[in-house]
């Protein structure tokens, strides 16, 4: 059986809404006008002080108070955490299935490990046995090592990574690892631009690819 580590926003969660709301909130408290949905959620990926620079820079606010800024954005995240925040469709009973074919299932996200339990007792994600957050370790990805910390955690088997963006392919690659991209999530570019082993469109589809890459390592 294989080891699956997954990405978490944009893979498994629509979370966008919440950190656009947390976002939103933080704005207005600083009387600065607010940023839309899509411009918030074309700053995921990298983290929340990347994504707090990034709203800074499209801001008259100042990068001296990025880490006041980025504590203030948290509280708000984690006040909201859960309101808007959905599971795409398919993923809690995909992931129920492949636990239940004996793999191990792990997550690998750039999202804090505070607000990434959180959300998962929220949305009663049990599956994981190895949760890696994007304060875990020195480095988040697209380091390889937040991956490789994950499948090192979940033991023996073959290895495969799911996630939505460039970074996860970016991680993917530079961890060696088959990666199976989801194409409805918070991606910029086109799929064609991301070094992917397989895409997938919905979760349902997930069990099936899972098997076929098996077979063709095997
Ligand atoms: O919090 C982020 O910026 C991204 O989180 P993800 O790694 O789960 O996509
Ligand atoms: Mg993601």
């Amino acid at each position: 059986m294989a080891r699956i580590v997954f990405d978490l926003d944009g893979t498994l969660i629509d979370s966008a809404p919440d950190i656009h709301l947390a976002v939103t909130r933080f704005l207005e408290e600083e009387g600065v006008a607010t940023l839309d949905l899509p411009t918030i959620t074309s700053f995921i990926g990298n983290g929340l002080p990347h994504l707090v620079r990034l709203v800074i820079n499209a801001t008259p606010l100042r990068i001296e108070h990025h880490a006041r800024h980025t504590k203030r954005v948290m509280e708000h995240y984690d006040a909201v955490n859960g309101q808007l925040t959905r599971l795409y469709p398919g993923v809690r009973e995909t992931l129920n299935v492949l636990q239940g074919q004996g793999h191990q299932l792990g997550l690998c996200t750039n999202k804090p490990s505070a607000p990434t339990r959180a959300i998962l007792d929220e949305m009663g994600l049990i599956h994981f046995q190895a949760v890696v957050g994007g304060d875990s370790l020195p480095t988040r990805k697209p380091d390889p090592d937040p991956l490789n910390a994950a499948f090192a955690e979940l033991g023996e088997g073959p290895e495969i990574y799911v996630g939505d963006s460039e970074v996860d392919a970016e991680t993917a690659r530079r961890a060696h690892v088959p990666f199976l991209l989801f194409t409805q999530g918070y991606r910029k570019s086109p799929v064609a631009e991301l070094p992917h082993s397989a895409t997938f469109d919905s979760f349902a589809e997930l069990p099936d690819l899972v098997a076929q890459m098996m077979a063709d390592t095997a």
